[in-house]
């Protein structure tokens, strides 16, 4: 096990220099990125399409060299190790097993193509397989043809497991499984994560898979980590806008609001200003954040939300009201199960809960904090 580390990382594709056709030209694929991933822990890396997260896996595998900046495993810079000698193991959603040799073998390749003994590769397959429990036992007989996706990637998570990886760098290991599968090989992945603990980097564009697999998790923009954190740290005190409408389902509602002396406003509507901003002696513009959970419903001071759908949950007890604000700013409100249908509701935000935001929303001007679940 080992801590990994990126110091000011920069990667830019040579194919990017150019100004495309459109005449957008692209920044680095990661900007100075500086990140740690302690022994032992799993972070899940997010972000949307082309934020650069597989490059930063290939980075820190040896398979893109950085053009400035350093990966340090521990204490050594890994600049001139070749990735072979790294002792990563890479998951990745094509599985990517030898499809002429049964699951045993596929374990069993790397030991060959190194020169160890039969001895050391049929002990070592035993140790990973006895871990991994009779159900894996089943599958080393058989070939990859006849495995479904999710036992493939059993397959291919053991192959590296046996050759003893001191980092584990996983890119959409099951983005190709129906749900269901998805589901059972999540939790096979996270109880072999755990039994096993490897550093690992765990790519994913689901935000629920990250949080499920991530001790932590890193949200990613053009090549920038925006924010590191636990998944209460970065709903409850996101670092900018950015973060806070990327982390949570449904999404945060962003109303345009504006201070002005002791009220803020919103549209037509006006309310006082609450005592937790009174104290920023803000002034202009803001953006106000609430979410789902912290509207209140139905209170005389409210603004009016026009109800566009109704979503029932009644394993939840509850129901989402999708609706817009005036100005058509979307809205999600969390509310009781036998809410009427109706075509208006009046929606006030919970003031403790909300986080504010500069109207550009790259910096927060105040969050609720993380609650205290032990208060
Ligand atoms: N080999 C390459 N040559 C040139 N540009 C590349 C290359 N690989 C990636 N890029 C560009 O680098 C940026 C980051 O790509 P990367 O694949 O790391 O993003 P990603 O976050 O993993 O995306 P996705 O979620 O779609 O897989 C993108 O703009 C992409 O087009």
């Amino acid at each position: 096990m080992v801590t990994v580390a990126l110091v000011d990382v920069v990667k830019q594709y040579d194919a990017m220099e150019e100004v495309t056709l459109i005449g957008y030209k692209h920044g680095p694929a990661l900007n100075h990125v500086t990140l740690e991933i302690a022994s032992g822990e799993t972070l899940s890396v997010v972000g949307p399409s082309g934020c650069g997260k597989s490059t930063l896996l290939k980075v820190v595998a040896g398979l893109e060299y950085a053009n400035a900046g350093h990966v340090y495993y521990d204490s050594y810079d890994m600049s001139e190790i070749k990735p072979q000698d790294r002792g990563v193991g890479m998951v990745f959603q094509d599985y990517a097993l030898y499809p002429t040799m049964k699951g045993k073998g596929n374990l069993a390749y790397y030991f060959e193509q190194h020169d160890r003994s039969e001895q050391d590769m049929e002990a070592r397959v035993q140790q990973v397989a006895d871990r991994l429990g009779v159900d894996f036992q089943l599958l080393l007989g058989r070939l990859p043809d006849t495995l479904s996706g999710g036992e493939k990637q059993r397959v291919a998570i053991a192959r590296c497991i046996v050759r003893d990886p001191v980092v584990f760098l996983m890119d959409e290991p099951i983005v190709n499984l129906d749900a269901k599968r998805r589901e059972k090989t999540r939790i096979e992945i996270k109880k072999l994560l755990r039994q096993f603990s490897i550093t690992t980097l765990y790519v994913t564009h689901d935000q629920q898979e990250a949080i499920f697999m991530g001790d932590r998790i890193a949200v990613m923009r053009s090549g920038h980590i925006e924010q590191v954190g636990t998944f209460d740290e970065l709903y409850y005190t996101p670092a900018n806008l950015f973060v806070a409408t990327f982390i949570g389902t449904p999404p945060i509602a962003i109303v345009p609001v504006n201070l002005a002396g002791m009220e803020i406003r919103s549209g037509e509507t006006t309310w006082p200003l609450p005592p937790i901003l009174a104290d920023y002696h803000l002034a202009g513009p803001a953006r106000l954040g609430v979410r789902p959970a912290d509207w209140i419903l139905g209170r005389e001071d409210g603004m009016e939300l026009e109800i566009r759908h109704i979503e029932r949950i009644p394993t939840e007890q509850a129901a989402f009201i999708h609706g817009m604000l005036p100005g058509d700013i979307p809205v999600t409100a969390l509310a009781p199960l036998d809410i009427p249908d109706r075509p208006m509701v009046k929606v006030t935000p919970d003031w403790e809960r909300v986080i504010l935001f500069e109207p550009e929303g790259e910096r927060v001007l105040h969050t609720p904090g993380v609650p205290d679940l032990f208060e």
